[in-house]
């Protein structure tokens, strides 16, 4: 007969899940599957929070299964590897970020563009082969296919590099994609978060010119001083916006609400580009006549597939490109989701699960 998904979970698990919209996190306990022959076992050390936990466990897309434990931007240290598994060893330092399932054969798997496969399957909130929900990060441990597992260097400080593993891959892989990573070309960043604050870091690294475009002025100190930003354009200011009209090769949109886009794309030289990665929950007004004048695109990216994902992590450790953070235990995650939502957040926030999770175990 064949096994129920809980009879393929013997793992007795723990973590925080949301049960409802209302996105309260509380304790759960669930199961993992066994370790199988391709998986790498590994003790959660740190999670951080994406803006995207917060749009998920309140339904903000209208796609969220409850219960929902969320985070996808995990590491930790390897317990058990699988007997076909070459890629880590026990006692590796290792993280998972946004995928954990693909087909492995169709035309994006077999160009290392996992992340749009049809039959991708998320961290958190997707349906997994054997038909049960996969649960993410804010949880004791993790499984995954190697092939998910990104090693983690020694050199990145581990508290402060998995945010990159999500924010990070998400702004690197437009920037690299859409020709922006390059000396010379001159880069907006628009939404100073979590995304938006390693989008200028990779962005200087990789030589551009940036220019940090916020709502807020009084992010500009912190743009410029502590982030490394070229320049800040002050968005509700028209003297500002009207003086970098026609000036940018490309944006990168990290911006988590309903916005205007004219604003922006009028910053575009002909040709440029307005990359969009921030999810808003509803659509965006898209205005055609300032795309036509000047041949611009507007385009969109989704994280990135393993490959670059090991990548840029490389990459970071080589040129010291870590997160801002804001460490925080388990049963602060409530009040961190609602300072997340007023971006009151230098700017991520990092549940230290290795040391404050089993303290709230029921
Ligand atoms: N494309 C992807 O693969 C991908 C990956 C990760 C996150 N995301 C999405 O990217 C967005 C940003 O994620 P994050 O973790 O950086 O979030 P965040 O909350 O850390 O940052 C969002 C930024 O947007 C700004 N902002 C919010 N509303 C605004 C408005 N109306 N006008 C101007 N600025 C505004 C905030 O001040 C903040 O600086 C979210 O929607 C998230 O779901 C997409
Ligand atoms: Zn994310
Ligand atoms: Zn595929």
């Amino acid at each position: 007969m064949a096994k129920s998904p809980e009879d393929r979970h013997p793992v007795k698990a723990f973590g925080w899940a949301a049960t409802d919209p209302s996105g309260d996190l509380s304790p759960f306990k669930f199961s993992r599957r066994e370790t199988g022959d391709e998986d790498v076992r590994f003790k959660v050390l740190y999670c951080w929070i994406c803006h995207t936990d917060l749009h998920s466990i309140k339904n903000d897309w209208g796609n969220s299964t409850y219960p929902l434990l969320p985070g996808h931007e995990i590491v930790g240290e390897v317990t058990e590897v699988g007997g076909k598994v070459t890629k880590v060893k026990v006692g590796d330092k290792v993280g998972v970020g946004g995928l954990v399932g693909t087909c492995h054969s169709c035309e994006n798997c077999l160009n290392d563009l996992e992340i749009y496969c049809p039959k991708l399957i998320l961290t958190y909130n997707s349906i997994h082969t054997d038909g049960t929900i996969t649960y993410g990060g804010y949880s004791d441990h993790m499984v995954a296919n190697q092939r998910y597992i990104v090693r983690f260097p020694d050199n990145l400080r581990l508290a402060a590099g998995a945010p990159l593993l999500c924010a990070g891959i998400t702004v690197y892989s437009p920037l690299k994609y859409f020709g922006l990573a390059e000396a010379g070309k001159h880069v907006g960043v628009v939404g100073l978060g979590g995304l938006g604050h390693v989008a200028v870091k990779f962005a200087k690294a990789f030589g551009a010119k940036v220019i940090v475009i916020s709502t807020s002025p009084s992010k500009m100190k912190e743009a410029l001083e502590h982030l490394g930003a070229d320049s800040f354009l002050a968005s509700r200011d028209p003297q500002q916006m009207q003086a970098a009209m026609g000036t940018l090769d490309g944006i990168i949109d990290t911006v988590s609400a309903v916005h205007p886009l004219l604003p922006l794309l009028s910053l575009l030289k002909s040709n440029g580009k307005l990359i969009m990665v921030g999810a808003p929950e509803k659509p965006l007004e898209l205005p055609i006549f300032p795309l036509l004048m000047g041949r611009k695109t507007v385009a969109g990216s989704m994280g990135g597939g393993m490959k670059e994902t090991q990548e840029m992590i490389d990459f970071a450790a080589k040129h010291n490109i870590t997160a801002d953070i804001e460490v925080i235990s388990m049963d602060y995650v409530n009040t961190a989701m609602e300072r997340l939502d007023k971006a009151d957040v230098r700017y991520r926030f990092v549940i230290d699960i290795g040391n404050t999770l089993a303290a709230t175990k029921p």
